[in-house]
């Protein structure tokens, strides 16, 4: 094999969805426009389906009276959702332009722009949501950088990329929609002896016992499927994943949650569950950095 990564897309028909879940998750995703979600992006462009990390700067978000106030905080929890995509491009390793990284659930994209940016490499998104896809190559046509950043329909569990064709692979806050010995076996698949796995993603904490009812909320809400911490350290030890760094951001991620709770034109209702459970000990927050060995 060429130690030179190739882009290896097979840009063929887009496959309807492979079970009628991933149907309704599609729906889901091409009708979502949240106003945190498209506010935050419209600060700079970067459209962010995560949340975020890091300690608010209070001496930006200006008095309790002042007129700005709104836009300030806007403009803060979208500096802490682009600080957590930062975090986890440091733990890809030594990405180079010649390499090819991959979004795993990409979303509108905002984590591919940012990859690029840092990286000058190729960036492949997949998305179950034709919208989301739209959005994405709309935004990277709009930036001049389409040759590099591009979304396509497709599912995670079967991606149109070579084997061994991939240097970096990561799944932010997508990995709770599918089969995790299932997604590890494809990125596993994918990427070249060497290359790089991260995840960042909210799982249940198997001190904890079971999914408490917070999770189940989140659940709920999102017609997701949260997995423990224990199932993803097996699913990537079975599968050729050896993580290298095992990050536990959840009180990192508080502050994050406990600003955006007070701002009533942002709040969805899901803030008291991701509060309570990260703080109750049955939620974590965390980033796994896996090499492909
Ligand atoms: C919460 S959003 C995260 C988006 C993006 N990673 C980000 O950080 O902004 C979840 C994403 O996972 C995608 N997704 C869920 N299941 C998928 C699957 N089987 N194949 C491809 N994408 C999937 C959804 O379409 C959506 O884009
Ligand atoms: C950590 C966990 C369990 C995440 C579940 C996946 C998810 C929906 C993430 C955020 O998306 P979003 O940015 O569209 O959500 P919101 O509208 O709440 O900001
Ligand atoms: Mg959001």
């Amino acid at each position: 094999m060429s130690v030179t990564d190739t882009t290896p897309v097979n840009r063929t028909a887009v496959p309807g969805p492979a079970t009628p879940y991933q149907g309704d998750i599609a729906r889901y995703w091409d009708h979502e426009a949240r106003p945190v979600n498209l506010r935050l992006g419209d600060v700079d462009g970067l459209y962010h389906h995560h949340y975020g990390i890091g300690e608010v700067d209070q001496a930006a978000l200006g008095a309790p009276d002042d007129s700005e106030r709104e836009k300030k905080l806007v403009t803060e929890l979208h500096r802490l959702e682009s600080a957590q995509t930062d975090v986890l491009l440091d733990s890809l390793g030594d990405i180079r332009p010649e390499h090819t990284l991959v979004d795993a659930g990409c979303g509108r994209g905002g984590s591919m722009v940012m990859a690029h940016q840092r990286f000058g490499c190729k960036v492949e998104g997949v998305t179950l949501s034709a919208k989301q896809a739209e959005f994405g190559n709309r935004r990277a046509k709009e930036l001049g950088i389409d040759d590099s950043v591009h979304a396509q329909v497709r599912n995670m569990l079967d991606m149109p990329f070579g084997t061994g064709t991939v240097r970096g692979s990561w799944n932010n806050e997508s990995s709770m929609y599918v089969d995790l010995h299932d997604l590890f076996a494809e990125h596993s698949r994918i990427l070249s002896v060497g290359g790089r796995y991260v995840t960042i993603t909210g799982c249940w904490n198997p001190i904890y016992g079971q999914p408490s009812k917070w999770v189940s909320q989140i659940n709920a809400h999102f017609e997701c499927n949260i997995h423990s911490r224990r199932e993803y350290l097996r699913a990537m030890a079975d599968n050729r994943l050896v993580p290298n760094a095992v990050v536990d951001l959840t009180a990192a991620t508080l502050p994050y949650w406990e600003l955006r709770a007070t701002v009533p034109s942002l709040v969805t209702g899901i803030e008291e569950a991701f509060i309570n459970s990260y703080k109750d000990g049955s939620f974590q927050y965390l980033l796994i950095a896996a090499d492909r060995v």
